[in-house]
């Protein structure tokens, strides 16, 4: 497959996911795709299942119906429901990540800052200690954390780095497609714009395909090209996120939209 064609064929298919508490549909028959080096902002209130659709994608709760389809970096089409588990956990380590609201939770608090970086290059094969070293290094640099703090326990770090270094733990093996659960959530204002500042120049700089939820349109407005609208679980509106931030058409937009403008 051509680079130009690979840039025309989605990375991952959403079709009909649906996935049922109860009598709660906490997702209902989401479709949408995601291309190359898009970033797809989720927003609802809370409740709207946008959580639910993250970790549904990401294979950590079983469908009720649909199907999610992904390009792996060989260019073949797999279908993620069929996939065997141990591929699927080895997509996560390397061609996936995971971005947790609370980095605690993205993080292995009992080994260095080093080595949370490091061990993801060991899923992928590197087996060069020094290489490992340098790059680890390198990457804490990339996420502003000085690297003197290299062989420090993440539980000395304030919320912002950890959650700095849960990127870096991630990005060092080149994801193409990183799932974040509200990354700027539980930070101060002003740690949030630099956080969001640094994920911006990542995305754009590593070309990253990222679907990102949150609840806040400010972050979706910083990052996200498209834009999905859930509420009960439902899409109810969809397209580019400066069109329908700035021309809502649903009534459930509109409330959202004028909720955030300052009066
Ligand atoms: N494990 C579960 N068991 C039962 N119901 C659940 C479970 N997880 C989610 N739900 C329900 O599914 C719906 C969607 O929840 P979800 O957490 O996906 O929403 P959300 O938009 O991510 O909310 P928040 O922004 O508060 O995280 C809610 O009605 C919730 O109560």
């Amino acid at each position: 497959m051509t680079t130009e064609n690979s840039l025309l064929t989605p990375l991952l298919t959403v079709d009909g996911l649906t996935k049922r508490y109860g009598d709660i549909a906490a997702c209902d028959r989401i479709s949408f795709d995601l291309y190359p080096s898009q970033v797809l902002g989720i927003i609802g209130e809370s409740g709207s299942g946008k959580s639910t659709l993250l970790r549904a994608i990401a294979g950590q709760i079983a469908l009720d119906g649909g199907q999610l389809s992904y390009r792996d970096r060989a260019g073949q089409i797999l279908n993620l429901q069929t996939l065997p588990e141990a591929r699927r956990r080895q997509l996560m380590k390397t061609e996936w990540g995971f971005v947790q609201q609370n980095p605690r939770d993205g993080l292995r608090l009992r080994v260095t800052a080093g080595a949370n970086i490091g061990e993801r290059l060991l899923d992928v094969g590197d087996r060069h200690y020094g290489n490992i070293r340098a790059e680890a290094l390198q990457w804490l640099a990339q996420v502003e954390i000085p690297q003197q703090r290299m062989d420090d326990l993440p539980s000395t770090f304030s919320g912002g780095m950890q959650q700095r270094l849960q990127l870096a733990r991630i990005l060092v093996t080149r994801p193409q497609l990183v799932l974040m659960d509200e990354p700027t959530g539980g930070l101060d204002v002003s740690v949030q714009a630099r956080l969001l500042d640094l994920i911006r120049s990542l995305v754009r700089t590593l070309h990253l395909s990222v679907i990102l939820v949150t609840h806040d349109i400010g972050v979706v407005r910083l990052l996200a090209q498209r834009l999905l609208v859930m509420q009960n679980g439902l899409v109810v509106e969809a397209g580019l996120t400066d069109q329908v931030l700035d021309d809502p058409q649903h009534p459930y937009t509109q409330q959202l939209v004028s909720a955030t403008l300052v009066p």
